[in-house]
């Protein structure tokens, strides 16, 4: 195949066009932050625990949505000694937000320790000399029987074997009300699996009353260090992980998850902001409960942490349950977008939630250019509701923030919506071969946001189903280098699609509601997939170094788009490249996938005076069906070299392979 490459760029490639978009699945928001986190109380009324419920455990608001005096409540909590361990709803609760707590009772005449422990996100990792925070909030209600001395409050790190790696005692404060504690605890070792505790014990509470003695719990949470030390902030490895990637925007909260399976039940940010104590949690779209503990102040400091610009995601009107709110009746959703929004960028002076923001620390407005309109106001719509929605939403917000970009989140080929959405966020599921022609879309001046796209399945036919059925349980070579295909379609397209993302980003390993995702992480470790390394992808244009750890996509963005031969588009192409160029620097970036099984020779003509003669390769390639997985993480990575190019040039794609060759021509 040649390929006679254009000096003169056809358009430019966007900042934007690489970034990640998160929501709460499969455990991510939670375990990717905290080890576990506050026990929240059922409010009265609440839905039982699905059996899913069961999963969700660790400290976090497990037995918030989960009625008291449940097995559910309880998961991941596990008694120690000749004690009884309960979740209830606390007559005097830690706050209105948190009205359970769990309560623990002491037997009389108890001689050892007793107390409780907490396994943590199916496991917790601790290591030697690294601090971890812990706190926690407790009462007793009512005074232990005249003691000769005050019981200790021990709060320890537990290796499997049950032996103690860090520990702190205060006297156990026999007062009326809450106690808080706050603590570091430091392992002196690293234990030898991930099968630790977070313990709490009370010694030293001999009495003599028959029916035991409450001590109640609330609110406790272990954080590890976290990604540039933010309080309530992110794991490192993961946050790392992500920033390594460099991600230009960051989709948030949802997906699913922003839409709640009813409208009492969706995402509503003033929930997930201010103190943990004052944040209820919900039950969340992917069968679990989430405690909100990363709400939408810490969205925003990620998004300032990783130099990302947001992609806030306000709610529609429409629940995944099928129930859509419409008309007037949308008025107290609109004002509480409107109140969302101003979170973000409002003035403290004219705006009360600005004012909150600001007392919550950041008195600026964060940086936000587009807000979506919902999620995928698509799925099982009643005609027409989307349009009315979406008129209701759009005329309102861009009238109150003319500055703004909305989203429109339903399909681009219809219901027809009034305004005419300046963006559609389109959302496809790939199938392991690329769609590249899917991505021809008509040029009617709409702008597309290729929100959500992973190739999912080896089975065009069923992309969603089992894996008996042709899904991926994670990213292959196969599905990675079709993903680079229709991302090539991104950047041949970037004059109407403006940014991209794969979805989902994250998944806890022990328990997905998904698969495949970007990057798989457990208590312990990430797992950076074969897809994850071709995502790589940079926002700043600057130069590509040929940097030791190879990159695909990240320095390989380019800033404008140099038109060539065009490749074969029909859906059984094998063989797709582009060629995009640095300006600062005359650096070509001709990236090439190959998805056939047999290597692919290419001849490049390139019209310029002066190309170097020798070129850098980032290759990325392995048997099509291998991927990189918890047992065999590094299976499969980018490797670099040299190899010899000039004004014409050959190339032999390997199989299955995914190429990036970097030149310098003027
Ligand atoms: O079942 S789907 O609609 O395909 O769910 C997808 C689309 C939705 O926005 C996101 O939350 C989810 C996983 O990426």
């Amino acid at each position: 195949t040649t390929v006679s490459v254009s000096a003169t760029a056809s358009h430019p490639i966007p900042t934007t066009l690489w970034g990640q978009m998160f929501e709460d699945i499969s455990h991510v928001r939670e375990s990717v932050r905290i080890f576990f986190k506050g026990l929240n109380p059922p409010r009265a009324g609440m839905e039982d625990c699905t059996p899913n419920c069961s999963k969700i455990a660790l400290f976090n608001k497990l037995p918030q949505h989960c009625n008291k005096d449940t097995t559910a409540a309880l998961n991941a909590w596990l008694p120690i000694g000749e004690s009884s361990i309960n979740v209830v709803a606390d007559p005097s609760p830690l706050s209105s937000a948190l009205p359970n707590s769990l309560v623990l009772v002491i037997p009389p005449n108890v001689k050892r320790d007793v107390g409780f422990a907490n396994t943590g996100y199916w496991g917790i990792n601790f290591v030697k000399d690294t601090q971890y925070t812990a706190s926690l909030n407790y009462r007793v209600p009512a005074f232990l029987s005249p003691l000769n001395s005050p019981p200790t409050l021990t709060i320890s790190l537990l290796a499997e074997d049950g032996s103690t790696l860090a520990a702190h005692s205060t006297e156990l404060a026999l007062v009326d009300g809450w106690t808080e504690v706050d603590i570091v605890l430091t392992p002196d070792r690293t234990p030898p699996s991930l099968a630790n505790r977070f313990a709490v014990t009370v010694s030293n509470a001999t009495h003599t009353s028959p029916a035991g003695i409450e001590v109640h719990f609330a609110l406790l949470s272990l954080f590890p260090p976290t990604f540039k030390g933010r309080k309530n902030g992110m794991r490192t490895d993961i946050a790392q992980a992500l920033a390594d990637a460099k991600p230009a925007f960051f989709r948030f909260p949802g997906g699913n998850n922003l839409e709640g399976q009813t409208t009492a039940t969706r995402w509503q940010w003033r929930n997930t902001v201010g103190p943990l104590s004052q944040r209820p949690g919900r039950v969340g779209d992917w069968s679990y409960i989430n405690t909100d503990g990363l709400g939408l102040l810490e969205y925003l400091h990620w998004c300032e942490d990783l130099d990302m610009e947001p992609f806030m995601a306000v709610w529609d009107g429409y629940s995944l349950g099928g129930s859509s709110v419409t008309g007037d009746a949308l008025g107290p959703f609109i004002a509480e977008a409107i109140e969302q929004i101003n979170f973000v960028i409002g003035d403290p002076n004219t705006s009360e939630a600005a004012a909150l923001r600001a007392s919550l620390g950041h008195a600026e407005p964060f940086k936000l250019r587009f807000v979506e309109i919902g999620n995928e106001d698509f799925v099982g719509q009643a005609p027409g509701t989307v349009a009315s929605r979406w008129n209701w939403f759009a005329t309102n917000l861009s009238a109150t923030f003319p500055q703004l970009h909305f989203m429109a989140t339903s399909r681009s080929s219809g219901p027809a919506l009034t305004p005419t959405p300046e963006i559609y966020d389109a959302h496809n599921g790939l199938r392991q071969t690329h769609s590249y022609t899917t991505l021809c879309r008509l040029r009617n001046g709409i702008k597309f946001f290729e929100g959500e796209y992973a190739s999912t399945s080896t089975n065009s036919s069923n992309l969603y189903g089992t894996p008996e059925q042709g899904r991926l349980l994670w990213p292959t070579v196969a599905a990675s280098v079709g993903e680079a295909a229709f991302m090539m379609g991104f950047e041949r397209n970037a004059d109407i699609v403006f940014s991209s993302s794969y979805a989902p980003l994250l998944g806890h390993v022990n328990n997905s509601q998904w698969t495949p995702n970007l990057v798989g992480f457990d208590a312990g470790k990430v797992y950076k997939s074969t897809s994850y390394h071709v995502q790589k992808v940079r926002t700043a244009p600057s130069p590509p170094l040929l940097t030791a750890t190879p990159q695909l996509f990240a320095n390989n963005r380019g800033d404008e788009y140099l038109p060539s031969t065009l490749p074969n588009n029909s859906t059984s192409a094998t063989l797709i490249w582009s060629v995009t160029r640095w300006t600062a620097t005359n650096q070509l970036i001709i990236k090439i996938s190959n998805s056939a099984a047999a290597s692919q020779d290419l001849t490049f003509v390139l019209p310029f005076e002066s190309v170097s003669s020798v070129g850098s390769l980032e290759l990325l390639t392995g048997a099509a069906t291998t991927s990189n997985t918890p047992a065999a993480p590094d299976l499969i990575a980018p490797v670099a070299s040299r190899i010899p190019v000039g004004t014409i040039f050959n190339y032999t794609a390997p199989a299955t392979s995914f190429s990036i060759i970097t030149l310098t021509a003027q």
